[in-house]
């Protein structure tokens, strides 16, 4: 296997994304998740940018990596001033990293108008910058902005700009999309031509606004290049930046590249999601290979399948990198679906089982009138026990009434719930008020429940989605209520389907509570 070097930029080029920021100890920790991952190069930021950036590289040091090294970035010299004068250049040597990255200008159209300052001048800024460098931290390397639009306008002038790069002994020259607009095709074509000219070890970074950027530091990988930029989910500037968590397993599992471990390829979902978590953002679901959709099977054709032989679907086992095969329910189910959702509930069903035919009937119809169980597997799991007869009935409803009332058009509304409910013998009829009518009735129930099942105590609601059905043939528009509640154990989501928005709420938070009743009893009887 031949070796590729791993450059991760969540941490300077990620924030440049909308949206991302990390504080100080947010970027230490994923710079700790980084190093256990296997991950090379760490680009902590540019310190010549903002305090924040100088602190991580202060607060770093003090911290123990198994074997990551720390980059810090920055630009070439300003214009007219020498290294040793630019305040740029100066704070990059003061974070004493253990490698320092700088980036220049290739294109001779950024030369003209960007800096406003000669071709020729240009090529002195590269060269001066670097060789400075050069003699005053561990590595040095070249990331050579636009360099493929650069080459394609003026091939001449780009490869000068590398050979500045290369005089100055730049340990690795990176070539940039930095526009990612390049088509792979003509990337790897640009690379075989520059190794023409360059024998420095080259490296790529590539930008993803045309949805290239995993398929060009592929591309580039096929043609030599040794490292490999990119930040993880893609984070960065507009569009974001090549993806590692895609980039990572395709290098190692299907081009043969010695790069992390197996057993660190294992901690790449991990480190997708503690990063999203960090992020403060929501974990795309249909991200490749990390993603909670991306061994999601849904068709009914290709549960049945897979339950043969997994590699049917799959392009690759998702243990590999840390995830799971998941199977869907909806109305694209056959019974493969069924029986492979019952497995992982511990029920036991067969085939043939005529109940097994009436899940399903009673599924499609259900999602027919606009219930979904992809989100709602708990509702879907008491669906299953009261088809099966195992539903254990723990209270019911006699009745509930919502009141939401305005008393003034500079008050706030009112919310007011009142329930009565029935456990064994015994009636109980409670209120309370909420912030809003769902949690009125969310809080009614569960107060009217607490006294009979304490440990209702420990569930929360955590998400709340409706959604408007649009009116099918002859039928009024009805609402779906997804409710995603947690303890501290785990997470489940539940679905009601009305027209009228507060019975579809009461149906999911009904459905929430007899899940998380059954789960406590199920979680006695283990430990009896
Ligand atoms: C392709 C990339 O992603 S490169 C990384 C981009 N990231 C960032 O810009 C984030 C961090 N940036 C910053 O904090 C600020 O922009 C700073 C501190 C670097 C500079 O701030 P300012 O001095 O206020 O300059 P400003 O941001 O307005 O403009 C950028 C300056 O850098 C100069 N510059 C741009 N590229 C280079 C280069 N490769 N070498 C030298 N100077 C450069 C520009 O000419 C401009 O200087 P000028 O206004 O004197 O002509
Ligand atoms: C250096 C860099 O971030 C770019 O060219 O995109």
């Amino acid at each position: 296997m031949s070796l590729v070097k791993l450059y991760d930029t969540t941490l300077r080029d990620g924030t440049q994304g909308e949206d991302i920021s990390f504080l100080v100890e947010d970027k230490i920790r994923i710079a700790h998740k980084l190093d256990e991952v296997g991950i090379n190069y760490i680009e902590g930021g540019w310190p010549g940018s903002n305090p924040k950036d100088i602190a991580f590289f202060k607060e770093i040091k003090k911290e123990k990596l198994s074997q990551a090294k720390i980059a810090a970035f920055g630009s070439t010299r300003r214009a007219k001033i020498t290294p040793d004068k630019d305040q740029n250049i100066r704070t990059l040597i003061q974070a004493e990293p253990d490698a320092i990255t700088i980036f220049g200008k290739t294109w001779d159209f950024h030369v003209r108008e960007a800096l406003r300052i000669p071709l020729e001048e240009n090529l002195e800024l590269i060269f001066d910058s670097l060789e400075y460098l050069k003699s005053r931290a561990p590595e040095v390397f070249y990331d050579a902005e636009h360099f493929f639009d650069g080459y394609k306008a003026n091939p001449e002038y780009a490869i000068k700009t590398l050979k500045a790069a290369e005089q100055a002994k730049a340990d690795c020259i990176i070539l940039c999309d930095t526009n990612g607009g390049t088509m792979p095709f003509e990337l790897a074509q640009i690379i075989k031509d520059v190794k023409k000219h360059i024998k420095t070890p080259l490296g790529i970074h590539t930008h993803n606004d045309s949805e290239c950027a995993v398929a060009n530091s592929l591309h580039a990988v096929e043609q030599g290049i040794v490292h490999v930029q990119g930040t993880i989910n893609g984070f960065g500037e507009r569009c974001g930046n090549a993806n590692l968590c895609s980039i990572i397993p395709a290098l190692r599992l299907k081009m043969g590249k010695e790069c992390i471990s197996a057993e660190q390829l294992r901690k790449l979902r991990d480190l997708s999601r503690f990063v999203y978590e960090l992020a403060n953002l929501s974990p795309d679901k249909h991200q490749p290979y990390v993603g909670n959709s991306a061994f999601a099977h849904k068709g009914g054709v290709h549960v049945s399948a897979i339950q043969r032989h997994a590699e049917t679907y799959e392009h690759l086992r998702p243990e590999l990198v840390g995830n799971t095969t998941r199977v869907l329910i909806s109305d694209l189910s056959g019974r493969a679906n069924i029986l492979a959702k019952a497995e992982e509930f511990n029920i036991n069903l067969d085939s043939k089982d005529p109940v097994t035919l009436d899940i399903l009937d009673n599924i499609k119809d259900m999602e027919n009138r606009g219930y979904q169980f992809e989100g709602a597997e708990a509702s879907f799991e008491l669906l299953m026990k009261r088809a099966l007869g195992t539903h254990r009935k723990f209270f019911s409803v006699i009745g509930f009434r919502v009141i939401d009332e305005k008393r003034h058009e500079d008050q706030k509304p009112l919310s007011e719930a009142t329930i009565m409910v029935k456990v064994g013998g015994k009636v109980e009829h409670t209120a309370a008020e909420g912030n809003g009518p769902v949690n009125a009735l969310d809080n009614a129930i569960r107060k009217a429940l607490e006294k009979f099942y304490p440990r209702l105590k420990e569930v929360k609601l955590l998400d709340y989605k409706v959604r408007v059905l649009p009116a099918g043939q002859g039928t009024a528009s009805a609402i779906r209520v997804l409710i995603e509640s947690g303890d501290k154990e785990s997470r489940w989501g539940t679905v009601g389907v009305s027209d009228n928005i507060i019975d579809a709420s009461y149906q999911a938070l009904i459905d929430s509570i007899e899940y998380k009743l059954h789960k406590g009893e199920e979680g006695e009887a283990g430990k009896k």
